[in-house]
């Protein structure tokens, strides 16, 4: 069985609410909800705040050796539950869920670990139907839409019937998975916001070719920047929320978090089952290919839940305000001494934006501020306010409190710190950054074809490059990367770098099946201009469209 600790991790609070431990409870990061329940959290994804919700407590999962055996589905099963009350989805349900969610990978394992060399390991996460790592999440939060919808809806007919709009940002993977998870699924609408001509070809057509009738693209003229500010300016205007219920794909979604900390644990069950010298208890490295700081937060929740983690390295690549956080301090979407002259290698030649993006061989990670950074800044911030000796409910205001105005600066002032010393001498125990350039993502992928015949996509050699960097520091301590993409997602990258090299066949050794002829689909895509009042009104239209079309 599980105990509880405190979100600092000191010991148990005594639990009022006997029904919903502290962790099925939910707060927001800016402090104005409080107390709600996982369901509110999925359906609202953005607290009314501007926040981001996190559970009022991290579960320990004492018991995390005995979870050594299970498969993938069984392990989400044990993990979810900590977070979701069977009084909200009753245990058979939640299996139900989750069986249905994993039924549509291509590897019996979900997410294979594979050997790279000595120490280093590589978690592919890009087996789902999309090729990403965000299936794993994303598969599971569309069951879980459908999962609640059907609930609301029963016995309901016509307009009484609970329809979600569900708006989302994409620099391309997020984009896609989203759609496959939800596409074709009654009572919700799909728009998903991508940066026109700022995604790879491959997933500008995994979401084009989609031509379900809930499944809307927008195509908006600027970044991925821009498409996440209009969708966080959407979830806070009272006009769209008074007409439509707004739902979150993005990361800002907590169930998009709780999701991916399973494979955490299952990579690490497999390192000690291919490995004589590594044994349960041993503590594991997991470098992560970072850009909106969603996939490396389900690590530092693993972490805090028990699993032995020596330190989470964050693997940025040029656009690197996270690598320049942890260097100095200061999280800035500028560095202070201006726009960086240096620019990407980038395949079209294309260097750094004027909006000060750069365009890099690895797209998915080309972004100025990472949304999740919000919720570890809650933790960073409570474990801080912990040591005034107030009561927890003092600590979660002030942590509230603290975010709000780091947030407000960046918002106003384009950043924000240096943040008190001890808030980043904590940041620093957890987690170590590095920051990898376009040329040092060539040369890795090179290598690594070279060396054992692996091709490895743009992100994932990201990863690895700080991997061997991380490496060289941490002595004998295992290494996992984490694979965030398929190669064949980002060709451009991968024959830049392989095309000279010997033996290198795209079309027989990298493109999957799935992608052969998609260019030659029919395609459907509306352009949107960099204007959230405009962005709502095609909304309104288009899900106003659809609801009548159902309806009469
Ligand atoms: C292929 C790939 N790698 C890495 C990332 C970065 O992950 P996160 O945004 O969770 O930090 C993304 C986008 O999210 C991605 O699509
Ligand atoms: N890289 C992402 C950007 C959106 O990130 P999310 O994890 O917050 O959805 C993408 O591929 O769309």
């Amino acid at each position: 069985m599980s105990n509880r600790v405190q979100a600092n991790g000191s010991s148990p609070a005594s639990q009022a609410d006997t029904t919903h431990t502290a962790s099925q409870r939910y707060l927001s990061t800016r402090g104005d909800d409080i107390g709600l329940s996982f369901e509110e959290v999925v359906l609202k994804g953005l607290a009314s705040d501007g926040g981001l919700y996190i559970p009022e407590e991290i579960p320990s999962a004492s018991n995390w050796e005995s979870w050594k055996d299970l498969s993938f589905a069984d392990l989400a099963y044990e993990i979810l539950s900590l977070y979701i009350s069977p009084t909200e989805i009753p245990a058979d349900d939640l299996k139900t869920i989750i069986n249905k969610s994993y039924s549509t990978f291509r590897a019996p394992d979900i997410t294979p670990l594979v050997p790279l060399k000595d120490n280093l390991y590589l978690l592919e996460l890009f087996h789902g139907p999309t090729f990403a790592f965000k299936d794993v999440a994303l598969q599971f939060l569309g069951n879980l839409f459908e999962y609640f919808l059907v609930r609301r809806n029963e016995g309901k007919t016509g307009r009484d019937r609970y329809h979600l709009t569900v708006v989302g940002a994409t620099s391309g993977d997020t984009g896609s998975a989203a759609i496959y998870g939800l596409r074709g699924k009654k009572d919700v609408s799909v728009f998903m916001l991508h940066p026109k001509g700022r995604v790879s070809p491959i997933q500008e057509l995994q979401m084009t070719t989609v031509l379900d009738k809930n499944v809307h693209n927008l195509a908006v003229t600027g970044n991925f920047d821009n498409c996440q500010d209009i969708v966080k300016a959407l979830f806070a205007d009272p006009d769209i929320n008074s007409t439509l219920k707004l739902g979150a794909v993005n990361s800002i979604n907590w169930a998009r978090i709780l999701a991916q900390i399973v494979y955490y644990f299952h990579s690490y069950f497999s390192l000690a089952k291919r490995s004589d010298s590594f044994k349960l208890g041993d503590k594991v490295r997991f470098v992560v290919p970072t850009g909106n700081f969603g996939d490396i937060l389900a690590g530092y929740f693993a972490f805090r839940m028990g699993l032995p983690i020596d330190r989470l390295v964050i693997a940025t690549n040029e656009n690197d305000i996270l690598d320049r956080f942890w260097k100095t301090g200061r999280y800035e979407k500028q560095p202070a001494h201006g726009k960086e002259a240096e620019g990407g290698l980038a395949v079209d030649g294309v260097k750094a934006h004027e909006d000060g993006v750069k365009e890099t061989l690895s797209p998915a990670m080309d972004i100025l501020v990472s949304s999740n950074f919000e919720r570890l800044l809650w933790f960073l911030a409570y474990q801080f306010a912990s040591t005034a000796g107030m009561d927890d409910e003092w600590n979660k205001k002030q942590a509230g409190q603290e975010v709000a105005s780091w947030l407000k600066d960046l918002k106003t002032k384009g950043g924000f710190g240096p943040v008190y010393k001890d808030v980043l001498e904590t940041a620093r125990k957890n987690f170590e950054s590095e920051r990898v350039s376009d040329e040092q993502t060539l040369e890795t992928i090179k290598k690594f074809h070279r060396d054992v015949g692996y091709v490895l996509d743009p992100h994932s050699a990201v990863g690895v490059e700080a991997a061997l960097r991380s490496a060289a520091r941490a002595g004998s301590v295992p290494h996992i990367a984490l694979s965030t993409a398929h190669p064949a997602k980002f060709a451009g990258a991968v024959d830049v770098a392989l095309k000279d090299e010997e033996g290198f066949d795209f079309e027989k050794k990298v493109l999957p099946a799935e992608f052969v002829g998609l260019d030659k689909k029919e395609k459907r895509v509306s352009e949107a201009p960099n204007d959230w009042k405009a962005v709502r009104e095609l909304v309104k239209a288009q899900v106003e469209e659809e609801l009548r079309a159902e309806h009469n």
